[in-house]
C-alpha cells in the first residue's frame, strides 16, 4: 500500500513560493497605471495577465535554486555571485521559452533572485538587512555575464545619465526600503485596505524611480509625468480616497497616451511584497498615526 507523505517545504522552496506569490499579487493588483492588470494589457501589445502568471510560475525553480545555492555557500562570496548569475540567466531563458520571447520579468528575476539568496543568508533578519546583503551580492562583478550595451536599460542610462536596475540593487533597493515598504505600512495603518495600500506602495515607488522602461518608451517627459502623477495621487489622499482615485485614472490615461509602462516600478512592488511577507513590520505603537 502506498502512503501519501506530506512533506514540509524546505526553506528554499518556501522562499520560491513567496517570490512567485509576490509576482502574481503584483500582476493581479488593479488598477495600475500603464501596466498589465486584471483590467487588461495596459500599454503593452504583447503581454496579458495569463502570460504574467505563467511567467511568474516558470521562475519558481530558479528562485528555489538561488536560495539553495546561498544555503550551500553560506556567505556572500564571489563564487555565490557567479552561481546566482548563471541561475538568473537560466531563469531568464526559461521565462523567454514560456512567453515565446517576450520579456515579462527580467528585472524581477534580478531583484527577487538576489533577495531570495540574501534572505537565505540572513534568516529572520529585518527587510533593510536583507536588502543590504543583496546589495553586497549585486556589487560583486560576474565575469561570465554577457554585457549587453543595447539593452533598453543600458541605452537609456547612457543617454540620460540615470541609474537603472543594477544600481537600484547595488544601493540596497532604496525604492523598496525607503518608499515602497513605508508607504505600504502607512496606508495599512490609515485603514486604506490591502489593495489600496499596495497601490499606494506602487505609487510611492513610481514617484521617485528612474524607471528605465518608461524612459525607453517615453523619454524624460514620460518619466516626469509618471513621477509627478504618482505624487499627485498620493497627495490627493492615495488610492483609497475619491480624489486620489480620480488622479489615478488621470495618470493611467496619461501613461497610455505616452505608450509608457512602469515595469521597473512593478518589479520593485513585487520585491516590496516579498520582503513584507518575509519580514513584516512591527505594529506601530498606539497613537502613532
Ligand atoms: C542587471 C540586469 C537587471 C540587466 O539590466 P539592464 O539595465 O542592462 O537591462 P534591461 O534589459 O533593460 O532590464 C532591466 C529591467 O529592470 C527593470 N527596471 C527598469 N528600471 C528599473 C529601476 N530603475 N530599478 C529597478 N528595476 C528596473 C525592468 O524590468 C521590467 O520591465 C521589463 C520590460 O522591459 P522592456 O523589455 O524594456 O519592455 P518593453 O517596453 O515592453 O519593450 P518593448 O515592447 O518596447 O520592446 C519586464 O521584464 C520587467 O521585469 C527592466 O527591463 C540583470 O537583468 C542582469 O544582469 N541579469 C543577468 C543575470 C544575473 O546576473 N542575475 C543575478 C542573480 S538574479
Ligand atoms: N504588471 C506588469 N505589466 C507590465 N510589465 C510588467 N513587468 C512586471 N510587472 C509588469
Amino acid at each position: 500500500m502506498s502512503a501519501l507523505i506530506a512533506t514540509r517545504p524546505s526553506p528554499a522552496e518556501r522562499l520560491a513560493d513567496l517570490a512567485v506569490q509576490a509576482l502574481i499579487d503584483e500582476a493581479d493588483l488593479s488598477p495600475k497605471p500603464g501596466l498589465v492588470d486584471r483590467r487588461g494589457s495596459g500599454a503593452h501589445s504583447d503581454l496579458h495577465l495569463g502570460l504574467m502568471h505563467a511567467s511568474a510560475q516558470s521562475l519558481w525553480p530558479a528562485f528555489a535554486a538561488m536560495a539553495d545555492a546561498a544555503r550551500a555557500e553560506g556567505e556572500v562570496s564571489q563564487a555565490l555571485r557567479e552561481t546566482l548569475g548563471r541561475l538568473g540567466r537560466d531563469g531568464e531563458a526559461e521565462m523567454l521559452r514560456v512567453t515565446a520571447g517576450v520579456n515579462t520579468h527580467r528585472g524581477a528575476i534580478w531583484a527577487l533572485g538576489l533577495l531570495s539568496a540574501s534572505a537565505t543568508l540572513e534568516p529572520g533578519a529585518a527587510a533593510d538587512e536583507i536588502a543590504m546583503t543583496a546589495a553586497a551580492l549585486a556589487r560583486l562583478e560576474d565575469p561570465a555575464a554577457p554585457r549587453n550595451p543595447d539593452s533598453h536599460g543600458a541605452r537609456v542610462c547612457r543617454r540620460y545619465g540615470v541609474l537603472g536596475a543594477r544600481e537600484q540593487a547595488q544601493h540596497g533597493f532604496p525604492a523598496v526600503i525607503e518608499h515602497g515598504l513605508p508607504q505600504l505600512n502607512a496606508s495599512r495603518r490609515a485603514g486604506a485596505g490591502e489593495q489600496n495600500a499596495r497601490l499606494d506602495a506602487l505609487l510611492a515607488i513610481m514617484s521617485q524611480l528612474t524607471d528605465t522602461c518608461v524612459l525607453h518608451r517615453a523619454g524624460l517627459e514620460g518619466l516626469e509625468r509618471m513621477q509627478q502623477g504618482a505624487r499627485t495621487v498620493l497627495a490627493a489622499g492615495g488610492a483609497a480616497s475619491l480624489a486620489g482615485r480620480r488622479q489615478l485614472r488621470a495618470l493611467d490615461h496619461a501613461m497610455l497616451a505616452l505608450n509608457a509602462s512602469p515595469g521597473g516600478a512593478a518589479d520593485l512592488l513585487a520585491a516590496t511584497l516579498f520582503l513584507d511577507r518575509l519580514a513584516p513590520a512591527a505594529p506601530a505603537p498606539i497613537g502613532s498615526n
